[in-house]
Parts: C-alpha cells; sequence; structure tokens
C-alpha cells in the first residue's frame, strides 16, 4: 500500500531499460511510495511493475523535468531517482539542470545513477 510520501522516478531514453529493471527488482520498496514520473519513464516503469501507484507528467523535453521540479519547490516530492545519460546531447538540457538544482536547494535524497539508486532507496522512509 502507498504511503504519503512521494519518490520521482526518471530516466534518459538510454537508461529506460535500467530503469524497468530497477523497478522491477524493488517493486516493494517502490510501492510503499506513491511515485511521479516524466511521461515515458513512467510508461516504462508501469509495464515493468503495474501495480506501482504512479503519476505520470509530461515527457521530459515537453516539460516534465519542470512539473517535478515545481514539485519539489512546492515540498510534494520528497526523493528524486534519476537515471541520466551523460554521453548524449539533449534539447531539455537545462530543464534537466534546473531540476537537479532544486532538488540541491531544497535538500531532497537525490540519486543520479543506479548504484546510488539501490543504496538509497532501502535507506528512505517512504
Ligand atoms: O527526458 C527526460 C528527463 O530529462 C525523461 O522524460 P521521459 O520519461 O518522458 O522520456
Amino acid at each position: 500500500m502507498a504511503g504519503s510520501k512521494c519518490l520521482a522516478l526518471i530516466a534518459h531514453d538510454q537508461k529506460k531499460d535500467d530503469m524497468a529493471a530497477f523497478a522491477r527488482a524493488n517493486q516493494d520498496l517502490l510501492s510503499r511510495w506513491k511515485i511521479v514520473a516524466t511521461g515515458t519513464t513512467g510508461g516504462r516503469v508501469l509495464d515493468a511493475a503495474p501495480d506501482l501507484d504512479v503519476t505520470r507528467l509530461k515527457s521530459g523535453p515537453l516539460g516534465g523535468d519542470q512539473q517535478i521540479g515545481a514539485l519539489i519547490s512546492t515540498g510534494e516530492v520528497d526523493a528524486l531517482i534519476f537515471f541520466v545519460d551523460p554521453l548524449t546531447p539533449m534539447p531539455h538540457d537545462v530543464d534537466v539542470k534546473a531540476l537537479m538544482r532544486l532538488a540541491i536547494v531544497y535538500d531532497i535524497p537525490m540519486a543520479l545513477n543506479h548504484a546510488t539508486a539501490i543504496k538509497l532507496l532501502p535507506t528512505l522512509e517512504a
């Protein structure tokens, strides 16, 4: 049963298979959270783990990163797991930067790769 805290999940295209595998492997822990995700990532997460409580926002390049940033600024997102692709130029790079900046400004736990996410997730209280 999802608790009241909210976790944001995002993955760039080259990392979406990793995110799907992460969601499948960590279904039990993730099921304690309300999850928000950018559009395509949310779809992949739900394909991998259909029982999770996932709200899909806009796709990242169409404003999804900014939506999640806004939710961080209003205290509605408590933690962020974002599988970033550092090797591909992206048209919405400024949005990605802005999102990470807000996660730092509001000092929420943030994992930017799989190795950190698997260590962070079990330590978070949902
Ligand atoms: O581009 C993204 C994050 O910057 C992710 O967006 P999608 O999940 O819609 O692909």
